[in-house]
C-alpha cells in the first residue's frame, strides 16, 4: 500500500519517490509500470544484513515472473564503499552478463545505495537503477542522484549525479533496523528541518518518542516529509551549483570526523548531527546566529539519542585537511553551511582555520 507519493522533476530526469507498506511484494508490477520487460537483466545489489533478510523473498518474485535476477552482496558497512567492492559488483554484473538495458536494483541503506548507484552511473557508461532504502537515513541517500565511493583521503571523493528510475521505500524494512540506526536517520531528518522548514523542528520535537517507538504512519509522515525537503531542493539545482549545498549543512565537519575515525566507531548519521551542533556554533561566531538556536538544535539532537560531541585521536591538523578536500572548498577556502535561523542557512565562503579549530574544541568529548 503506497501511503505516499512524491515525484522529483529535474531539468532531464523526473521519477517517483513511493513510501508505504508492503511494496516490495509490488516490484513486479513496478517494473511493468517503468517499462521494463523481461528481455532485461536484472542485478539486485545488497549487503550482508539485509540480504538475508529481504533479498530472497524479491529475487523469488521476480523469477515468478520471468525476470533473470543475478545478486551479489557486499560486507555491511561503510567500508564497502571503497574501489575494491566497487570492483567486486562491476566483476559480478560482467559475469551475470549485464548489458546496456539491464538493470540494478540497490537494496539497502546509504552505503548500497551509493556504491550500486555508482556502479549503475559508470558500468558501460550508465544503466538504470531503482533505490530500495531499508534505513531511515535512506530516505535522504536514495533521492537525488549523489552516487559514489569514499577514498582514503575523504567521504565521497570519487562518484557521479545518477538520478534512479524510482525510488520504492517499503517501510516494513524498518522494524529490523537497529535502533542505533534508527537514530541515525533522525539526523538526515532534523538536518532537512532545520535548514529549510521551521514547522518541521516543532513537528519532530512534539514526535519524537512516538518515532523512536517505530510508530509506522509517524514514521511515513517523517520519511514523506524529509524526502519532499529533498526533491524540492534537488529539483532547484541538480548538480550542486548552489542551493543543493545546503543539504550539506552538518556534512563538513562530519564527513571529517568519518574520515577521520576510519569509517569506524561512528554512523554517518551521528557524525552529521555533531557537525551540526559545530555548525551552530560557528553560525554564531559568523552570522550571529542567536544563542537560541543552539540550545534548541543541541536539545533536539539530544532527544533522538545522538551524540553532540566525539572522542577520537584526532588532531585538529587531521581533520583541517579532511575538510580541506570536502568538496564544497574551492581555491583552499574552507566553504561551510552555517544557520541564520531555525529553518534557515546559509554558505559561508571563507571560514578562518582559528574558527573551525574553536568549533572543533566545542565538539571534542572527554
Ligand atoms: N547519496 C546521498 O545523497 C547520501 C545522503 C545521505 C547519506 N549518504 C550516505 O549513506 C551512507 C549511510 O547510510 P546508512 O546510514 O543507511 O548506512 P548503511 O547503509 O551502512 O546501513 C546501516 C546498517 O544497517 C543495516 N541495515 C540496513 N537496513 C536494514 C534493515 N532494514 N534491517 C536491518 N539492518 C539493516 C546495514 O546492513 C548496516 O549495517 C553513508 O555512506 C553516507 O555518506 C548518501
Ligand atoms: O544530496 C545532497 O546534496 C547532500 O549533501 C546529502 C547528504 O546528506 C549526503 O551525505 C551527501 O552524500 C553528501 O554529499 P557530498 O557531496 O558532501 O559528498
Ligand atoms: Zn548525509
Amino acid at each position: 500500500m503506497i501511503v505516499h507519493d512524491l515525484s522529483v522533476k529535474t531539468k532531464n530526469h523526473s521519477y517517483d519517490i513511493q513510501i508505504g507498506s508492503g511494496l516490495h511484494k509490488q516490484l513486479v508490477q513496478s517494473l511493468r509500470e517503468l517499462g521494463i520487460t523481461q528481455q532485461q537483466k536484472l542485478m539486485l545489489i545488497s549487503d550482508s544484513h539485509v540480504g538475508p533478510l529481504y533479498a530472497g523473498r524479491i529475487q523469488d518474485q521476480l523469477c515468478t515472473a520471468g525476470y533473470e535476477v543475478g545478486t551479489c552482496f557486499v560486507p555491511a558497512g561503510e567500508a564497502s564503499k571503497s574501489i575494491l567492492q566497487y570492483e567486486r559488483v562491476v566483476g559480478a554484473c560482467l559475469k551475470f552478463g549485464l548489458d546496456r538495458k539491464s538493470v540494478i536494483l540497490a537494496l539497502g541503506g546509504g552505503v548500497v545505495g551509493d556504491l550500486a548507484g555508482f556502479v549503475a552511473a559508470s558500468f558501460m557508461r550508465g544503466i538504470p537503477f531503482i533505490q530500495l532504502p531499508t534505513t531511515l537515513l535512506a530516505h535522504d541517500s536514495a533521492v537525488g542522484g549523489k552516487v559514489g565511493i569514499n577514498h582514503a583521503m575523504g567521504k565521497n571523493l570519487i562518484g557521479a549525479f545518477h538520478q534512479p528510475l524510482r525510488v520504492i521505500f517499503d517501510v516494513d524494512t524498518l522494524s529490523t533496523l537497529p535502533l542505533r540506526q534508527l537514530r541515525s536517520g533522525f539526523a538526515e531528518l532534523i538536518k532537512e528541518a532545520l535548514i529549510w522548514d521551521v514547522s518541521f523542528v516543532g513537528w519532530l520535537e512534539n514526535h519524537q518518542n512516538a518515532l523512536l517507538g517505530r510508530d509506522p504512519s509517524l514514521l511515513c509522515e517523517a520519511i514523506y516529509r524529509g524526502c519532499r525537503i529533498k526533491a524540492t531542493i534537488v529539483e532547484q539545482d541538480e548538480k550542486e551549483n548552489g542551493i543543493r549545498a545546503i543539504l550539506n549543512y552538518g556534512h563538513t565537519i562530519g564527513h571529517a570526523i568519518e574520515a577521520c575515525a576510519g569509517y569506524k566507531h561512528y554512523t554517518h548519521g551521528e557524525c552529521v548531527a555533531i557537525g551540526m551542533v559545530s555548525a551552530v556554533y560557528l553560525g554564531q561566531w559568523v552570522l550571529k546566529t542567536p544563542p537560541a538556536v543552539i540550545d534548541k538544535t543541541i536539545r533536539l539532537i539530544e532527544s533522538f539519542g545522538l551524540p553532540t560531541q566525539f572522542s577520537l585521536p584526532c588532531s585538529d591538523d587531521e581533520l583541517i585537511n579532511l575538510i580541506k578536500h570536502d568538496k564544497k572548498s574551492t581555491s583552499g577556502r574552507l566553504s561551510f553551511i552555517l544557520p541564520k535561523q531555525l529553518g534557515h542557512v546559509e554558505m559561508v565562503e571563507h571560514v578562518q582555520e582559528a574558527l573551525i579549530v574553536q568549533a572543533l574544541q566545542v565538539i571534542r568529548g572527554g
